[in-house]
């Protein structure tokens, strides 16, 4: 969908900012850009929408030069999301989410009717339409900044740090929503990010780049997780990438046995049968009940924490289904960790 041929970009100060990337981007797929400061993300990500000129090389976006094409058509049939949200300070909420169906001549009525419809999808209550960008959260900001982008139901989607000024609680809450609307889009998605765990959380691939605009290294989060290409790659991964390996494998097909009974520890329910504590004559330890699409990070979590060792795990509605052993989370941990490097 979009791909990068020998893109080398040098500023007029003398700043490589891309160093010769080639780099393909498949269609309906989220890329991550990730690496440290300045070393060329946001001026790779705008050669998509020729906010940047490449000084040589070319960018196809569906097989077409990008330089072939208008820049502000270009720029209109492309979704951007920045991070302080860039909207109009001056137009309503809704007004900001209509412009670029108004600019493409859709007529004011149904730019509205689908900029109300897209407030709904990033789920902002009907009563902000009306609202100034500056009577909200920076959340509700984001999210209108992602309803904007997409109200011309664009194939690309550039994103530029876009949860990078929220609190880390409403960020994951964001990066839900991306992902529950992704999966019914499908948009070809490129993100930047400082955050690998974010990276690891959103990409389908990661591109890992460094200082001088060189990327280092694209692959899917398991493989880069588990065969870094060099010692780079691996400092940026941290020295949990063992741990973050374990956040993309989910516990699904691990084994449950009935949760024991007549034992020193003791797992209390409501009446609805959904575990409340652990409990142990008249002392209680909370319990955090996982099901089956939690990762293997999070039982391990939860295994350490638990007196017994054991996780308890629950339905969709939160019933106990069983419990499983701190011993069979760690086994099946050592086989992902396998699994991955050989896969690799
Ligand atoms: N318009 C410009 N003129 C001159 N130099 C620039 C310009 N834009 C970016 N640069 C330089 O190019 C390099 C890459 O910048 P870029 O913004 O692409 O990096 P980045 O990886 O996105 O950084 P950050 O994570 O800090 O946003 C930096 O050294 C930057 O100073």
């Amino acid at each position: 969908m979009i791909q990068f041929q020998s893109v080398h970009k040098r500023f007029p100060g003398g700043t490589t900012a891309v160093h010769d990337l080639t780099l393909d981007l498949p269609a309906g797929g989220v890329t991550v850009l990730v690496g440290s400061s300045g070393c060329g993300k946001t001026t790779t990500l705008r050669m998509i929408n020729r906010m940047v000129e490449p000084t040589s090389g070319t960018v196809l976006v569906d097989g077409r030069d990008v330089r072939e094409q208008d820049a502000a058509e270009l720029r209109r049939a492309i979704g951007y999301v920045i991070q302080q949200s860039g909207l109009f300070p001056h137009r309503t909420v809704l007004d900001n989410v209509a412009t670029v169906p108004l600019l493409l001549g859709w007529g004011r009525r149904k730019a509205r009717a689908r900029a109300a419809e897209l407030l709904e999808t990033v789920g902002l209550p009907a009563e902000t339409a009306k609202r100034y960008p500056h009577q909200l959260s920076g959340g509700q900001q984001q999210r209108v900044g992602v309803a904007r982008a997409l109200a011309a139901d664009p194939p690309v989607l550039l994103m530029d740090e876009p949860f990078g000024a929220v609190d880390p609680v409403v960020r994951t809450q964001l990066q839900d929503e991306l992902l529950s609307l992704q999966k019914e889009l499908g948009k070809t998605i490129v993100f930047v990010t400082h955050d690998i765990d974010e990276a690891v959380r959103l990409g389908d691939r990661i591109a890992v780049f460094r200082t001088g605009g060189h990327l280092v290294q694209c692959a899917p989060p398991a493989e880069l997780l588990a065969r870094p290409a060099d010692a780079f790659v691996a400092s940026f991964l941290g020295a949990e990438r063992g741990l973050k390996l374990l956040s993309l494998t989910t516990l699904a097909d691990l084994p449950q046995a009935p949760a024991p009974e007549g034992g020193s520890w003791t797992l209390e329910l409501d009446p609805d049968r959904r575990p409340t504590a652990w409990r142990d004559g008249e002392q209680t330890t909370p319990v955090r009940p996982l099901r089956d699409t939690d990762s293997l990070l999070a039982a391990l979590d939860e295994s350490l924490a638990s007196p017994t060792g054991l996780v308890a795990r629950v339905d969709a509605d939160g019933v106990l289904t069983g419990v499983t052993s701190r011993e069979e989370i760690q086994n099946h941990a050592g086989r992902a960790h396998t699994r991955a490097r050989v896969a690799a």
